[in-house]
C-alpha cells in the first residue's frame, strides 16, 4: 500500500498543492489529471521524494522505482545498450535485452541516441524505467508530442509491461482520453492550488475501442462537469 498525504505544498508562500491524501493498492494505475500549471509535476516531484519540501508524509513502501518522463533524457554518447546499462543494478543484458524484444527494440542495442526517431527514443525510455523490476513507476506527460499511432502502440506495450511485471503506475496527463484507457483509477486536480476534486475508478477499459474511450469520457463529463472547472 503506498500512502500519500501532502498537506500543504508552497514556492515562495504561494499555495500550490493542499490537503491531498491518496493511498493505492498495489498494481493499481493512477492516473492524475488536472489544468495546466495546477501543480502535477510539484506533486508527482513530492510523490517520488524528488521534493521534501512540503508539510505531510509519503509512504511509499518501497524505493525501487522507475521514471518516463516528457523527453527520452538518454545519455547522446552512449549507446543503447549503454544507456540501459549504466542504471541496471545488476548490470543484466540478458534481461535488457528481453525488455527490448517485447517492445520491438531488439535491433538497437549498439546505435546511439541520435540514430533513432523520437517514437524509438520514447520506447527505450520506457524500456529504462522497468530495467530494474521496479515496484512503482512515475510517469509525467511520457506521451506528449508523438503522433497519434506511435503514441497509441506504445501506450499498448507499455500496458502489457505494466501487466507482466505488477508494476504499480502514477501517470501524470492532461489527456482524459489517455487516463481512461491507460489507468484504472483517475484523480482529478483543481486548478491552483491543487486539491483532489473528484476521483473515478474501476472503470471498464480493458480492450483499445476509441468509440468506447469517447463514450466513458462523455459519460463523465456529463455527469460531473464541475471536474471541467480550471480547463476552460
Ligand atoms: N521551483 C519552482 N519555484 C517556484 N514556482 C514553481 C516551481 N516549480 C513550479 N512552480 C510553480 O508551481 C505551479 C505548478 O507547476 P507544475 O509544473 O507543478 O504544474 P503542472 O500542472 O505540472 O503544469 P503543466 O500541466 O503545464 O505541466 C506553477 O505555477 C509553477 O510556476
Amino acid at each position: 500500500m503506498i500512502k500519500i498525504n501532502i498537506q500543504e505544498k508552497s514556492f515562495n508562500e504561494i499555495k500550490i498543492l493542499e490537503n491531498i491524501n491518496i493511498s493505492l493498492e498495489e498494481t493499481e494505475f493512477l492516473s492524475i489529471i488536472g489544468p495546466s500549471g495546477c501543480g502535477k509535476t510539484t506533486f508527482l516531484n513530492i510523490v517520488s521524494s524528488l521534493d521534501k519540501n512540503f508539510k505531510g508524509s509519503i509512504d511509499l513502501n518501497s524505493s525501487n522505482i522507475g521514471f518516463v518522463f516528457q523527453d527520452s533524457r538518454l545519455i547522446p554518447w552512449l549507446t543503447i545498450k549503454e544507456n540501459l546499462l549504466i542504471i541496471s543494478k545488476q548490470k543484466d543484458i540478458i534481461f535488457i535485452n528481453e525488455l527490448l524484444k517485447l517492445v520491438n527494440l531488439e535491433n538497437l542495442l549498439d546505435l546511439y541516441p541520435k540514430d533513432l526517431s523520437g517514437g524509438m527514443a520514447r520506447r527505450v525510455s520506457f524500456v529504462r524505467a522497468f530495467v530494474n523490476k521496479p515496484k512503482l513507476i512515475f510517469l509525467d506527460e511520457p506521451f506528449i508530442s508523438l503522433d497519434y499511432p506511435t503514441a497509441t502502440a506504445l501506450k499498448k506495450d507499455f500496458l502489457e509491461l505494466c501487466k507482466k511485471f505488477n508494476t504499480t503506475i502514477i501517470l501524470v496527463t492532461h489527456d482524459l482520453s489517455e487516463a481512461i484507457y491507460l489507468s484504472n483509477r483517475i484523480i482529478f486536480f483543481s486548478k491552483k492550488p491543487a486539491s483532489i476534486i473528484f476521483e473515478y475508478k474501476n472503470f471498464n477499459n480493458q480492450e483499445f475501442n476509441l468509440k468506447k474511450i469517447d463514450e466513458l469520457k462523455n459519460e463523465l463529463l456529463e455527469k460531473h462537469p464541475h471536474i471541467l472547472e480550471g480547463f476552460l
